[in-house]
């Protein structure tokens, strides 16, 4: 598609522009994208073209090019022995998850709000792994736990996930009209001051020698400079430390909510995955990572969940300089958006695309780590999520634990299908209204008692 600016140059050249409906005046093809782009872009796509364009002309730059990040996270953040060292936090804070919505649903309440339940959860895992809160100073640790830091990080998440005028119209981000920038500074600035006051203490215990000697701060204060000398300045820090939290919090919470949404409306298959578990694990201890390769059928489950609910369905790129894309120009600093949702829902891909059916993941075998391009949740490239370790992670094993250890149902009166599967559009794509789940204990009380007792 083709909005607005075209450089000088190719207007002179004799190019093949990508087609595209007629934009609107100044706000070019904007109004095309209405309130799910990528579904509205699929649309378009198989409406106006026979062939599959992905893109989006524009002239300005979303974000500027990364790699270091990626570096950063994949040889320094989590490596192997980062991990491994992190497995035990990883159980305890699911357990403890699990636990908490068990004792509400036994307690009285009659369902609990998965979203919040496994936004937590993720939540503390991550931050677990960032900060090793039990070595923190009592100040640093009261601060993290303040509903104002869950708070800001929640409007952090919100406003980096609104749609933003002023990235497609150049004009639009000098004059703000929105006070979006505003806004965004303000929650900015109280993000800042919360991680100042973390890296201080931090420093305050390197420098006593004292702790915090696994968690991911310390790893970034103690990083040694690049071989041209750039230490990370602590605004670089701040920065890998949200993208962490960011990347690594809605987007697993989101995807399993749609996993137990998709069990919880076709039960025969989450008896199916519960059999799998009892087979392979039963009911006398839980679950663990390392038995995570046993399980074809749910593995199966968090592909297909992929497939069909990837919380990242549009991806956005800009293209460095000019190049050609099936025989199409495209200019440098054009915004490219690849829509994995129509990838994922191509029919001339997958039998049935619409339809959740696992069972398609256990005969064929595809990498969901960007080499296989009918399946990328995590994007394929230089771009690819640098988490998508600890993502693939979390998803499965979270799931696995959920699986073994709780019957999960629908609220008395909701029958399976009736629940609606509508999605939000934002930074990720979640359920639009929360799922609401009924968790009551599937194996004996002291396997998870014992493991929150920590
Ligand atoms: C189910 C879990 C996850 C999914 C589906 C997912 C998916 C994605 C996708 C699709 C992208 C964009 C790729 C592109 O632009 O082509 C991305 C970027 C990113 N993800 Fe993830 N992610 C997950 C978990 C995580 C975790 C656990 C972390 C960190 C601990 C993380 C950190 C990031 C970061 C920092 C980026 C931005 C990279 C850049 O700007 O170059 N993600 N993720």
């Amino acid at each position: 598609m083709i909005s607005l600016s075209k450089k000088k140059k190719l207007w002179k050249s004799n190019v093949r522009w990508p087609p595209g409906p007629r934009g609107w005046p100044l706000l070019g093809c904007i109004p095309f994208l209405g309130a799910c782009p990528h579904r509205n872009l699929a649309d378009l796509a198989k409406n106006c073209y026979d062939e599959n364009p992905v893109l989006w002309r524009q002239g300005h730059w979303l974000r500027q090019v990364r790699g270091c990040v990626a570096k950063i996270f994949l040889m320094e953040l989590f490596t192997a022995k980062r991990f491994s060292s992190f497995q035990v936090t990883r159980k305890q804070e699911i357990i403890r998850g699990i636990n908490g919505a068990i004792e509400i649903c036994c307690g009285g309440a009659k369902c609990v709000r998965m979203d919040l339940i496994l936004g937590k959860l993720a939540m503390n895992i991550v931050t677990r792994m960032l900060l090793n809160e039990g070595k923190l100073s009592d100040e640093a640790n009261a601060m993290k736990d303040t509903d104002d830091f869950q708070q800001t990080l929640k409007e952090v998440m919100t406003l980096a996930g609104s749609f933003y005028t002023g990235d497609f119209i150049p004009w639009w981000d000098k004059f703000d009209p929105q006070g979006f920038k505003k806004q965004m500074h303000a929650v900015f600035r109280k993000y800042d001051t919360f991680m100042q006051r973390i890296l201080d203490d931090h420093k305050m215990k390197l420098e006593a020698a004292q702790g915090t000697r696994d968690d991911i701060v310390y790893a970034l204060l103690t990083r040694p400079s690049d071989v041209d000398g750039h230490y990370l300045s602590e605004a670089e820090m701040k920065g890998i430390i949200l993208d962490v939290i960011l990347g690594g919090t809605d987007t697993n919470s989101s995807t399993i909510e749609w996993a137990l949404s998709e069990l919880l409306k076709q039960p025969h298959i989450l008896e199916k995955a519960q059999a799998e578990m009892d087979s392979v694990v039963g009911k006398e201890r839980l679950v663990e990572e390392s038995d995570l390769p046993n399980l074809p059928y749910l593995h199966a489950i968090v592909e297909e969940t992929f497939r069909l609910h990837p919380v990242a369905p549009l991806l956005m790129h800009s293209s460095m300089e000019d190049c050609e894309i099936q025989g199409y120009r495209i200019p440098a600093n054009t915004r490219l958006f690849v829509n994995v949702y129509a990838i994922h829902r191509d029919p001339e891909v997958y039998d049935r695309p619409s339809e959740f059916y696992p069972d398609r993941f256990l005969h064929r075998k595809l990498d969901v780590h960007g080499k296989d391009f009918a399946l990328m949740p995590f994007g394929s490239g230089r771009r690819i999520c640098p988490g998508r370790g600890l993502g693939l992670l979390l998803v499965q094993y979270i799931l696995a634990l959920l699986l073994q250890t709780c019957n999960l149902s629908l609220p008395a009166g909701v029958k399976p299908q009736e629940l609606d599967m509508e999605e939000k559009f934002g930074l990720i794509v979640p359920r639009r209204n929360a799922l609401k789940a009924v968790l009551l204990p599937r194996v004996p009380k002291h396997l998870l008692v014992d493991h929150v007792s920590f």
